[in-house]
């Protein structure tokens, strides 16, 4: 044990037995100074070899004009400098996203790596808990690459032996601000490796126009605003449920208005059927001429969620042996309901009766439908159990502006807020937070960060002029003839008109 202790501390470590008679002193053998030399030295070469070889670009650029500055003088040195300056501008102005790529996130990088990181390594690992100070030796996490692209770094770290990722998770906030980030997200690289990411600035700081509508009819994934490091956000809908749960103003319309505007191709072209839900009557309202079938009232509304369990269970009769998946086709198109602020229609409803009827139906459509493409996409503001007691049946989820801290791993499932998803920090100004939130995938327990496109009231009826009298089935106010891809029992008037 004491042969461990670097020199002086072990001369230190004297015990005694109880009664002192005894005194136990370590005999410390000196190290020649040699030997610490050759150790020292073969460590500088190991670390040069080590800072070649991983940073080649970097090194180049100070050593090659000083190799050439010794040997053959200033002059050529700067001549040198000058044409790989002249020739680094020229193509950073050709082509500025591969000189990005190959040659400026690398300095960078390379710039973070030895000025934030490996400067505050030491002292923030130990600060915050994730390395040790024992008996005179450091141990700590090692660092083993910085990556930097458009919006933030990416450090791989080698975790210590016995350290589990909730430890790494546990600490996001003293690793943010130790590195001078804002926040900081936990990623599994592989056993033992995590890969810490720290935004450098927001891309999603300021509103996204609507998504314009896309040219090609598709039920894929839909594109419905962007990602922290700005590239494209897709939102699968079709095999999957999402439930998308913010508090009051946090932009739950958004979703819903941009998952609709990336469909109405598709719905022309009848592979997809929009049904909707508005018990509020006010987020769906103004589009309704779009959809198939629009419901308001909460018996309309459980009428509708019963036709859609009709039509699931038809089309799992008609596909049971023969298909495990559905393609959406216009005879079995792909049935979208839309509910928005779902609370009304299971906790808050006063008749229990309609209460059960709907939660029952809501439940068998999250449990089976999306193999036979009935899909439900589901806003709310409260996601507490006692609210939205099957919540846990939508596979996808969303988080966006939330009260309480506690509600993220509601909504998202446990460990997402420790793994960065900061649903209760969005701003609560507009223009600042709303459409912010988080998705987790069932496929993924990594936590996106991403903003939905704002689709306003005019966007909302320019879609409605373009594509209301399109939709292959007769408009809302006449439903009574509405074609349908199997007999639907109930019709379900727009609130207001007479029922037939
Ligand atoms: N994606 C967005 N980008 C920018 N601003 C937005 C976005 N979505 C909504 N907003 C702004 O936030 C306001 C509130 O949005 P919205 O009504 O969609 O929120 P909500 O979550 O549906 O609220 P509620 O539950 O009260 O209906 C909108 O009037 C709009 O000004």
């Amino acid at each position: 044990m004491f042969r461990k202790l670097p020199g002086d501390e072990a001369r230190n470590l004297v015990s005694t037995t109880p009664d002192t008679a005894v005194v136990f002193r370590p005999a410390v053998v000196r190290t020649p100074a040699f030997v610490t030399i050759v150790i020292w030295l073969s460590r500088l070469v190991a670390g040069l070899v080590r800072l070649v070889w991983r940073h080649p670009i970097a090194v180049a650029v100070p050593v090659v004009p000083g190799v050439i500055w010794t040997l053959y003088g200033w002059r050529l040195a700067l001549v040198l400098v000058g044409l790989v300056l002249l020739a680094g501008l020229s193509w950073a102005s050709l082509h500025w996203f591969s000189f990005l790529r190959l040659v400026g996130w690398r300095l960078l990088a390379f710039w973070r790596r030895v000025w934030i990181y490996r400067r505050h390594w030491q002292p923030v690992m130990i600060i915050s808990g994730l390395g040790r100070h024992l008996r005179g030796r450091d141990y700590l996490p090692r660092l083993m690459r910085v990556e930097c692209d458009g919006w933030a770094d990416r450090l791989t770290v080698k975790m210590l032996n016995g350290q589990a990722v909730k430890d790494w998770a546990d600490r996001t906030d003293q690793l943010a601000h130790g590195f001078g980030s804002r926040t900081c997200r936990v990623s599994i690289a592989r056993a033992g490796r995590l890969v810490l990411t720290f935004p450098r600035r927001d891309p999603l700081a300021v509103p996204l126009s609507a998504v314009p509508i896309p040219d090609v009819v598709s039920v894929g994934p839909v594109e419905i605003g962007a990602r922290e490091d700005s590239t494209p956000y897709r939102l699968k809908v079709h095999g999957t449920h999402v439930l998308i749960a913010g508090a009051t103003g946090a932009g739950k319309g958004s979703f819903l208005w941009s998952t609709i505007r990336g469909l109405l191709p598709a719905m022309r072209a009848g592979l997809v059927e929009l049904w909707a839900l508005d018990p509020k009557l006010m987020e769906l309202s103004l589009g309704r001429d779009l959809f198939t079938w629009y419901a308001a009232d909460p018996e309309q509304c459980a009428d509708l969620l019963d036709d859609a369990v009709t039509v699931m269970q038809e089309r799992a009769g008609r596909f049971a042996g023969l298909l495990r998946s559905h393609t959406p086709t216009t005879a079995d198109p792909f049935v979208l309901v839309l509910v928005d602020e779902v609370a009304f229609l299971t906790a808050y409803q006063s008749d229990r009766t309609l209460k059960q009827r709907i939660t029952a139906a809501l439940a068998t459509l999250t449990t089976q439908g999306r193999a036979v493409g009935v899909g439900v996409m589901a806003a709310l503001q409260d996601p507490r159990k006692e609210v939205m007691n099957i919540r846990n049946l939508f596979p996808d989820k969303i988080a966006l502006r939330l009260d309480e801290s506690e509600q993220v791993d509601m909504v998202l499932g446990d460990g997402a807020r420790d793994r960065g998803a900061l649903a209760d920090h969005i701003s609560p100004v507009p223009e600042l937070g709303a459409g912010v939130g988080y998705v987790r995938l069932e496929t993924s327990p990594d936590p996106v960060r991403v903003r939905a496109a704002y689709v306003s009231d005019d966007d909302i009826r320019a879609m409605v002029a373009q594509y209301a009298q399109a939709v292959d089935t007769v408009p809302i106010t006449d439903q009574t003839t509405a074609p349908s891809p199997m007999p639907i029992t109930t019709r379900v008037p727009v609130i207001g008109e007479v029922a037939p």
